[in-house]
């Protein structure tokens, strides 16, 4: 036997011997040889293989790729096209590709290995499950995302609210700065969400921050980011900020109001120049990323006060939308109690419903909190209902309580004036116990000056809690 064959010998055997899979093919793809193994997997034998391209009989193979572009690739995942495999449910591979090089650095050949033993096999069945289920829930996410976004799914029919709908639709259309103000509670981030995923950037992260949660010491590494070695405790490799996360979507800025000062000095620099510097870094990163701000707090106060930058106001202000509290809107009160008990319907396949009176009594109430309030509200009401059906008991004491003494108000002494003295109170103590008793927070919530707010819990005897 000369050195050739000898060779060809030992190689044919040494592809035989293992348990695993190989074919090769040569610089254009032609396939010179293939061991049993596989053969037996793919359900055909060596001639029909052998002198052909390796597209006859793995129509979807990257081995063509590979020695064109010379690459490798290790313990990568290869579904067969249907019908390619013997056992037409055994059809996803773990497999290596390599390229094979002569002393000049040119392709001479490419091999690819397959593993059959049974647990690589399994691992990588799994994976492929995985993977797919992966995919599968990425594009259902992607689907109620943008359904759950949807500006058709704002509830809502009062005009005014209506009219700052179509504010945020116009909004989701251009790219402008947002600015929404309101007070808590009153769907300001469901806006921020719905301008977001309807604009253009929607394929892009949209990106939140809670700026009156973070201490300033970690406001503006968390904004902006920073180098490795920047500080002590700062992690190997650094990190971006929020603004690089965001970039080409949008960051939502919550809570703009308790930024402090010095930093929204840096902020302003930043909607100025679009470039953030990272804590440490040694060149400013152009960065394009849209920006929707929200606040509870009074702005124009603040900046009077010299609390918040008028220039940075200015700034954000392009686009002004001003959320209506749930009081102002009465008539979408009876709306989203019906929206949030069928989605607890739909969500539980149960047929709950409201009794009149307690629909009156939800109607009546002040609604400090707002919409999420009274999300809380109905949440609570169902899981604590009997017979499937809400009623006046099933709501929390304090709007029952209140609920009954409008009431009898209304039979003993239904005068307009004492009604609305009455509800006046009501809202005034609900927004000083909402406040933890501060005053000067609560006179800012109602719009209403201190020393007026003063006068009125004097005049209705309101007892401070402190
Ligand atoms: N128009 C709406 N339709 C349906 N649900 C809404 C709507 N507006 C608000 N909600 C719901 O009310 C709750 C509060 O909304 P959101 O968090 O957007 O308010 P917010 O003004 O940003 O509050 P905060 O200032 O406290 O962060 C959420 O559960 C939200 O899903």
């Amino acid at each position: 036997m000369d050195w050739d064959a000898r060779y060809k010998y030992i190689f044919n055997q040494i592809l035989n011997m293992t348990d695993d899979g190989f074919i090769v093919v040569d610089k254009d793809g032609v396939v010179t040889d293939i061991n049993d193994q596989y053969c037996d997997f793919l359900g055909i034998n060596k001639s029909q293989a052998i002198g052909g391209c390796i597209t006859n009989i793995i129509s979807n193979s990257k081995m063509i790729d590979i020695v064109k572009n010379v690459y490798n690739e290790e313990g990568v995942i290869h579904k067969f096209v249907e019908g390619e495999t013997k056992d037409k449910d055994n059809d996803f591979l773990l497999v290596s590709r390599s390229c094979v090089l002569d002393e000049d650095e040119e392709v001479v050949a490419g091999v690819a290995q397959v593993k059959f033993r049974f647990n690589t096999l399994d691992s990588a069945k799994k994976l492929m499950k995985e993977y797919m289920e992966l995919e599968f829930f990425k594009e259902e996410y992607n689907k109620i995302n943008n359904k759950k976004f949807s500006f058709d799914e704002i509830v809502g029919r009062n005009s005014k609210f209506l009219e700052m709908k179509k504010t945020a639709y116009k909004a989701s259309k251009n790219a402008f700065p947002v600015l929404i103000t309101g007070e808590s509670g009153t769907g300001k981030e469901v806006f921020a969400c719905s301008i977001h995923y309807n604009s253009a950037r929607r394929d892009k992260p949209m990106v939140s921050i809670n700026c009156g949660a973070i201490p300033y010491e970690l406001l503006e590494s968390e904004l902006f980011g920073y180098e490795e070695g920047s500080f002590s405790g700062a992690i190997k490799g650094g990190k971006d900020g929020k603004f690089i996360q965001a970039d080409g979507g949008t960051i939502f800025l919550d809570e703009i109001g308790d930024m402090p000062i010095n930093m929204q000095v840096k902020l302003l620099r930043v909607l100025q120049e679009n470039e953030v510097d990272k804590i440490g870094g040694k060149s400013p990163i152009p960065i394009d990323v849209r920006v929707i701000a929200a606040t509870r707090r009074n702005l124009i106060e603040m900046v009077k006060q010299g609390k918040f930058r008028e220039d940075l106001y200015y700034r954000l202000n392009v686009i002004n939308i001003e959320m209506i509290p749930l009081r102002n809107r009465p008539e979408d009160i009876d709306l989203f109690s019906s929206y949030f008990l069928s989605m607890l319907n739909n969500e539980y396949k149960s047929i709950v419903t409201i009794t009149e009176e307690a629909r009156v009594c939800l109607q009546h109430y002040a609604w400090p909190g707002n919409i999420r309030e009274l999300n809380n509200v109905i949440k609570s009401a169902y899981a604590t209902c009997d017979d499937f059906v809400i009623q006046l008991t099933d709501l929390p004491s304090k709007m029952v309580t209140k609920h009954n003494v409008q009431k009898s108000n209304g039979l003993d002494n239904h005068l307009l004036k004492n009604m609305v003295e009455e509800y006046e109170s009501s809202i005034i103590k609900e927004y000083l116990r909402n406040c933890n008793w501060n005053c000067m927070e609560a006179s800012e919530k109602l719009g209403i000056h201190r020393s007026l707010l003063y006068k009125k819990i004097h005049k209705y005897g309101i007892e401070l809690e402190k």
